[in-house]
């Protein structure tokens, strides 16, 4: 039997690992999907689909199970998102998630979803694991060794911290108009903002 289990895994980290652990006792084999690809480079999205297709082979390595890593882009119609996925991944029987929009969706199409128990959600958090990196908190021992050393070789910490930050995510105050250069202040059709 082939199991799928997706996610956006920024960063993959513990919980992800028991899962996969939980799920090798029901499969044979096993598809991971990973979801969101296109996005990379944001706070809640840091990492590209290629470094996480690193976090997860490396991780996945210590288990005696096929795997293979099959990263997915969003579409903007949820109500095809089942098929886009089946064709995009070696065919499977069964599919892993605790997220809801995902198990409505396969449940829709008529896929089997079983979910799995939460490990240490307190902790095993993306959210969380983005927040401790932001403020350079302990996360290395949340995420498989591997994964730390993913990171590092990308300056995934740095990238991090620097796309958080308000100034380039636009997240930052509003500069006040009298503080631009005349050029900045010209309305789109070139005439001069009249405030
Ligand atoms: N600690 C955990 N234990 C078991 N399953 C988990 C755990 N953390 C996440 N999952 C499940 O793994 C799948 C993929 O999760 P995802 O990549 O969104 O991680 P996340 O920790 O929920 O991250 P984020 O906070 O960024 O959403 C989801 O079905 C999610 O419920
Ligand atoms: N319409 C869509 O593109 C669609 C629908 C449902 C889930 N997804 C993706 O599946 C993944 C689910 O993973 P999480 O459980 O980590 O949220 C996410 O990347 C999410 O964007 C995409």
């Amino acid at each position: 039997m082939r199991g799928f289990y997706i996610g956006r895994f920024q960063p993959y980290h513990n919980g992800h690992q028991h899962m996969v652990e939980a799920i090798s006792d029901e499969v044979d084999e096993l598809v991971l999907g990973i979801g969101s690809a296109g996005d990379s480079h944001t706070p809640r999205n840091p990492f590209t689909a290629g470094e996480r297709v690193m976090m997860l082979t490396k991780s996945l390595a210590e288990f005696d199970l096929t795997t293979y890593v099959v990263p997915i882009e969003d579409l903007d119609r949820n109500s095809v998102w089942v098929s886009h996925v089946q064709s995009m991944s070696p065919k499977f029987d069964v599919a892993y998630s605790n997220n809801p929009l995902v198990i409505q969706l396969f449940e829709e199409a008529g896929v089997e979803v079983r979910r799995s128990p939460m490990f240490r959600r307190e902790v095993l958090e993306g959210t969380e694991l983005r927040q401790r990196m932001i403020d350079d908190g302990d996360w290395e021992n949340l995420v498989p060794e591997p994964v730390a050393g993913v990171i590092e070789e990308i300056g995934g910490v740095d990238r991090i911290q620097h796309v958080a930050d308000s100034d380039s995510n636009g997240a930052g105050d509003d500069v006040a108009d009298d503080e631009l250069p005349a050029a900045a202040r010209e309305m789109p059709d070139g005439t001069a903002d009249p405030e």
